[in-house]
């Protein structure tokens, strides 16, 4: 039986920097932003839907979808969140679900679901284990804001469109802690891995 593991976290709290070593180690990684980012791509129902309910102001002149436009609308306005999520989620959901049984398919021991708003979306279901890269809010504001070039008051509403870390540590069956430098975070991988006995 393959091992089906959530890995989530907050915005810029470090789990693509878990994920990216994970990859590298030989693990599957079926990742939720880039399936978002997949079936919003011209032409795709999703981006239809999207261009029908947001209007054509949120499109780039070469008719992709403007993200960081679309992202000042969304993490401004829950109703407008919960709309694009609605037409977003269903189909990401059923994207990552056939690239798992693909890979436990192809015979891989562990797959790891790398999922942001996996407690939002009460989709802990879909995994056996979850675990969480957490860090603490004043350094994630900072990061989020160097990252992604924001002021303070952006980053913080995209922070508080999702669950606090804290309650998100408090659900996971384990817990990386990401204050540190990147190579510490990746020493407690490590050891996970092998508590676990995950192999790829
Ligand atoms: C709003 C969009 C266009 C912004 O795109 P952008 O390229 O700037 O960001 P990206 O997609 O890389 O997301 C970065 C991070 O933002 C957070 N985030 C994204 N969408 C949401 C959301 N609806 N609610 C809360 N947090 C979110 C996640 O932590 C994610 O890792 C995009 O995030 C999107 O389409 N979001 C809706 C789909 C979604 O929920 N994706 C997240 C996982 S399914
Ligand atoms: N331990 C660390 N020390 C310093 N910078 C870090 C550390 N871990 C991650 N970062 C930096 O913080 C930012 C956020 O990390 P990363 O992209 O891995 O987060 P994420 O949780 O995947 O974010 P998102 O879900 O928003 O894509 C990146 O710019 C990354 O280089």
């Amino acid at each position: 039986m393959a091992n089906i593991i959530g890995l989530t976290g907050g915005i810029a709290s470090g789990k693509s920097t878990v994920s990216a070593f994970l990859q590298d180690k030989g693990y599957t990684i079926i990742d939720a932003d880039l399936a978002a980012r997949m079936v919003v791509e011209v032409g795709q129902p999703a981006y239809l839907a999207i261009v029908e309910a947001f209007g054509k102001g949120i499109l780039q002149e070469n008719g992709q979808i403007d993200r960081a436009g679309l992202g000042a609308i969304i993490f401004n306005d829950q109703s407008k969140r919960n709309l694009l999520n609605g037409i977003v989620h269903p189909a990401v959901r059923s994207m990552m679900l056939s690239h798992k049984d693909e890979a436990i398919e192809n015979g891989k021991q562990t797959v790891i679901m790398d999922v942001p708003l996996l407690f939002e979306s009460d989709l802990t279901w879909m995994v056996d284990r979850t675990i969480v890269v957490t860090v603490e809010e004043d350094v994630q504001l900072s990061r989020l804001m160097k990252r992604n070039e924001l002021t303070e008051e952006e980053a913080a509403s995209r922070i508080s469109s999702q669950l606090p870390l804290r309650e998100k540590a408090e659900k996971a069956d384990a817990v990386i802690d990401n204050n540190g430098s990147v190579e510490d975070t990746l020493k407690q991988v490590e050891e996970l891995l092998a508590a676990w006995g995950l192999k790829p």
